[in-house]
């Protein structure tokens, strides 16, 4: 769209950036507590706090320290956490039925949480990978990550979670069918206000390993999940991934990984006018880390520009593991 502007030197854009008053009056968009959700994950054990090396900062906490950190989350007005467990590789089948364990780890740190916690969102996902020996997302055999079958032990795991009190459940498992067949268990067996948040165009990324360092699903992984996951050069399929999980039942959906997508994000936002979210994952924040370890960027500068990015794509909200380190910022110096 033609935008009427007088020439030079009537118009000049640095008056609207001569003084930090000026800018952030005409600041198109913020980035503020209520966009984050935080991830935690859960490991075994009593008093545990085992840090992630691939992922400086985070740590792996046993169940009875998570309501902690939920608590922590809670008090900096982060309205809601995501679980992941690191499982025991003892525990992991090819069936993956450790997933729909009313006393898996995720479901135990949720009660814990609901009991503590009462007021902060909790948010569980949706796949088989951290229970699956084969280290896919949904069940394997003969070599072929199977789709129908996949769906029956997605559908026990979403009714485990909502058992076990998850406010959100986020499929990210990119079987066909999945929102569908979880929305249709939710409903029937009373879960009416369970929420999905589908990630719904999540693409097979390089930027996944850290995170799979995290859950222990490294060694386990067989190959790739080039046969769910789309193809990082698609953008129009993520458009139909989305209109698909909505039809079927989600009520958010998220583009992941973040920051290498953002177009996918605004197109998403512009075309379906949802609850858009991001996920910044684990290779995203690992390089703004280690970068920054190593002192070639300002990691607190490089953390807020990535953020505020998301929201100037367009989404409503980004899962990241900066979560509290904003709401920390944004609690003592306001941003
Ligand atoms: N389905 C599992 C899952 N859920 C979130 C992530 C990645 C998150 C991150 O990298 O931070 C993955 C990994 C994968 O698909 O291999």
């Amino acid at each position: 769209m033609p935008h009427p502007t007088a020439p030079f030197p009537m118009t000049r854009p640095r008056r609207l950036r001569q003084a930090d008053w000026m800018r952030r009056l005409v600041r198109e968009t913020t980035l503020g507590v209520d966009d984050l959700i935080w991830p935690i994950f859960v490991t075994d054990g009593v008093d545990q706090r085992q840090p992630v090396a691939s992922m400086p900062g985070v740590e792996r906490v046993s169940v009875d320290l998570v309501a902690e950190k939920a608590n922590e989350a809670a008090g900096l007005g982060i309205p809601c956490i995501a679980l992941f467990p690191y499982t025991d590789p003892d525990v992991k089948t090819p069936g993956a039925e450790e997933a729909w364990n009313p006393e898996n780890l995720v479901n135990r740190a949720t009660r814990e949480i609901k009991k503590q916690v009462p007021d902060i969102g909790v948010m569980l996902d949706v796949a088989l990978d951290p229970y699956n020996s084969d280290g896919h997302d949904g069940i394997v055999r003969d070599g072929v990550v199977v789709n129908d079958e996949s769906l029956m032990a997605l559908q026990q795991q979403a009714l485990a979670h909502a058992e076990a009190g998850a406010d959100i459940l986020g499929p990210s498992d990119m079987m066909d069918g999945r929102i569908a067949i979880i929305r249709q268990a939710l409903e029937q067996n009373d879960f009416p206000d369970v929420t999905i948040l589908s990630y719904a165009a999540k693409y097979a990324s390089a930027f996944y390993g850290p995170f799979r360092d995290a859950v222990g699903a490294t060694g386990a992984l067989k190959g790739d999940k080039k046969t769910y996951q789309m193809d990082p050069g698609n953008s129009d399929e993520a458009l139909r991934e989305v209109a698909i999980d909505l039809s079927e039942g989600a009520d958010m959906v998220m583009v992941k990984p973040g920051m290498p997508y953002l177009d996918i994000c605004t197109r998403v936002k512009r075309e379906f006018s949802v609850p858009t979210y991001a996920y910044q994952v684990s290779g995203e924040y690992a390089m703004i880390q280690a970068a920054a370890q190593n002192g070639w960027i300002d990691g607190r500068a490089a953390m807020l520009e990535s953020l505020s990015a998301f929201k100037r794509a367009g989404c409503d909200g980004i899962l990241t593991y900066f979560a509290k380190d904003v709401a920390t910022l944004i609690a003592e110096e306001g941003l």
